[in-house]
C-alpha cells in the first residue's frame, strides 16, 4: 500500500482499485451467467448452501486480510442476491424455449 501525503493521491488510489473491482466483478458476473447455463429453470437460481459457503469463506479470507468481516459480509449478502436476481430473470425468460 502507498503511503499518500495527500487526500488526491489517496483518491487516485482508491479509483485505481476501485477499476480493478469492477473488472473483476465484471468477470465474475460473466462465470455466474455460465453457471446459469447448468441450470434447468428459476427454481434453480439460488443455492443458498454454495451462498454460505462462500460467505464462510470471504469472511476467513477478510479475517486473514485484517479487514471488517462485517463490510466484506453485508457486500457479498448484496451481491449474491443480486447475481441470484440476474439468473431468476434471464433464467424465466428462457422458461418454455426448449
Ligand atoms: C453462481 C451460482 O448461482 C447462484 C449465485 C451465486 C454467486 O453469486 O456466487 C452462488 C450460488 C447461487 O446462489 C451457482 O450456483 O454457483
Amino acid at each position: 500500500m502507498l503511503e499518500c501525503v495527500s487526500i488526491e493521491e489517496v483518491r487516485d488510489c482508491i479509483d485505481r482499485i476501485d477499476d480493478q473491482l469492477v473488472r473483476l466483478l465484471a468477470e465474475r458476473s460473466d462465470y455466474v451467467q455460465m453457471a446459469m447455463t447448468f441450470k434447468h429453470d428459476a427454481s434453480e437460481a439460488n443455492v443458498p448452501s454454495r451462498n454460505e459457503e462462500i460467505l464462510e469463506r470471504v469472511r476467513n479470507l477478510s479475517v486473514e486480510y485484517g479487514m471488517d468481516a462485517g463490510i466484506i459480509d453485508a457486500v457479498y449478502r448484496t451481491m449474491i442476491e443480486k447475481f441470484v436476481s440476474l439468473q431468476q430473470q434471464l433464467l424465466s425468460k428462457n422458461e418454455g424455449q426448449d
